[in-house]
């Protein structure tokens, strides 16, 4: 991990003297009391995502969970503030590291999170000094790519994001119209709380290994599944029950945690809390859980895949709506070569990509050549035999498959030297599954 007391000559200046960037890890002896500036760290996010204040007796659990996930804190001080204001940091911005499935191989991933700047100063160029340094010195530590789930879709495209993976929120009819018409299998059932967090964990591992585009979880996932904890605090959410699907050989295969939403809703609903199957069967079989729930009559879960199995397996698809869709994942490439050669592809075939990068971090003319799905890649010495040419974000958005080629020149995010070249590039990285991501940070 590179020094982060040493500023960077690169990182632009922020436009206010007084302000003073910290980047801290957290030591297993760090402080876990209000006054810490740990506790004061995530009081300053809160703050810009109008949450409460942490209860005190709260602190220490975070503590861990954020330990577990080895992340790096960013806190950004003002040190010319008004007598009386608020002395915790005005900015926040954490990273921390997970694997991407990306089919031939799970790659590391630069994960940002927790970017907040508080109102009194915004728009002065916090964000932009952050990102642009923690972006260069993590290619500067060899990681491929950066990843990042937004609460802005207007935020990110200027620092080289592309949107990447979807999901849907859907609602699904459960009275009498629902059946799945795929034969049973296996058995489901709730488990001990005890026992929940443990299969959370393994059953998303299974998932994880076997789906293209899914990163890593952190500590706090499986707690909130299982209802060990609540959605704001570490304290157990008594309203999650937690069923687990055992596959005939009787292995946990998958599981769903749901929430009633109470009797004054109409039509009475059970909310998906999480949902993960690793296998398709198991995926039906939570599904006919769901529907077999007496008293409910709809089911929402805002974490459906774009690609869903469940309305063709329904006797009565229009039991199943789709109410939105949402990106998940934005992608932005580090390191081209190394991302590029890292996934696998469909096929075999050649192009020369140009890539545009404003930042100036992955800019430059690639060779891709794929041979039965495993690719090779050179940078070239100019772009001007290029097949492609798309900005970095273009590219982040076709890694994993999520948007056609096609699809993307047609908006004018990519430009290619013929239409074969666009079909090739559908070719080599089109996939029969979406890309599926059920991870945010
Ligand atoms: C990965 C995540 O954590 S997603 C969560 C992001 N955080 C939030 O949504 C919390 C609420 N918002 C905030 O705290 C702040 O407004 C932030 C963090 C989004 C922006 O911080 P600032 O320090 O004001 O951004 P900064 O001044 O560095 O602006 C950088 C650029 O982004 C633009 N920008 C900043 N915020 C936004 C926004 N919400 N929408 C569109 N553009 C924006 C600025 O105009 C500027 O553009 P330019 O450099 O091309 O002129």
């Amino acid at each position: 991990m590179s020094d982060y007391t040493t500023p960077d000559p690169r990182t632009p200046e922020l436009r206010t003297p007084d302000l003073r960037t910290e980047v801290f890890g957290l030591a297993p002896d760090e402080d876990a009391s209000t006054g810490g500036r740990f506790a004061q760290w995530l009081d300053a996010e809160s703050i810009g995502f109008h949450d409460g204040t942490q209860d005190p007796e709260d602190i220490a659990q975070f503590l861990e969970a954020y330990r577990n996930d080895r992340r790096v804190l960013w806190s950004v001080h003002d040190d010319a503030q008004p007598a009386g204001a608020l002395g915790y940091p005005v900015g926040t911005y954490g990273t921390m590291a997970h694997t991407m499935n990306v089919g031939a191989s799970h790659i590391e991933a630069h994960q940002i999170t927790a970017v907040s700047v508080r109102a009194s100063h915004r728009r002065r160029g916090i964000l932009r000094s952050m990102m642009t340094r923690d972006l260069r010195e993590a290619k500067d530590r060899g990681t491929p790519l950066a990843i990042l789930t937004a609460s802005e879709a207007t935020i990110y495209g200027r620092f080289g994001f592309g949107s990447a993976t979807f999901t849907q929120s859907v609602e699904v009819d459960v009275s009498e119209r629902f059946e799945i018409t795929a034969p049973a299998s296996g058995t489901t059932t709730l488990v001990a709380r005890e026992h929940a967090v443990r299969l959370a964990e393994d059953i998303f591992a299974s998932f994880h290994a076997g789906t293209f585009g899914s990163v890593g979880r952190q500590y706090a996932y499986a707690r909130r599944a299982s209802g060990e904890w609540g959605r704001e605090r570490p304290v157990e959410d008594r309203s999650v029950r937690m069923a687990v699907h055992y596959d005939a050989a009787g292995a946990p295969t998958g599981y769903v945690s749901y929430r009633f939403a109470g009797w004054e809703k109409t039509p009475r609903t059970m909310k998906v809390v999480d949902l993960v199957a690793s296998t398709p069967s198991a995926y039906l079989e939570l599904w006919r859980y769901l529907g077999s729930l007496d008293l409910v009559q709809v089911v929402t879960w805002d974490e459906a895949p774009r690609d869903d199995v469940l309305p063709w397996a329904l006797r009565d698809r229009r039991g199943y709506s789709v109410k939105a869709t949402d990106d998940v994942l934005w992608l932005r490439m580090l390191d081209v070569p190394a991302a590029l050669e890292a996934r696998s592809y469909r096929g075999s075939g050649s192009l020369v990509l140009e890539v545009l990068d404003d930042l100036g971090l992955a800019a430059g003319s690639f060779a891709l050549s794929v041979s039965d799905g495993v690719a090779r890649v050179r940078s070239v010495e100019d772009g001007s035999g290029a097949d492609i040419t798309l900005s970095v974000n273009a590219l982040g958005s076709l890694y994993l498959g999520g948007v056609h080629a096609a699809t993307l020149a047609a908006a004018g995010g990519l430009s290619a030297a013929d239409a074969a070249a666009v079909e090739l590039l559908d070719t080599l990285f089109g996939r029969s599954r979406e890309p599926y991501c059920i991870t945010h940070f």
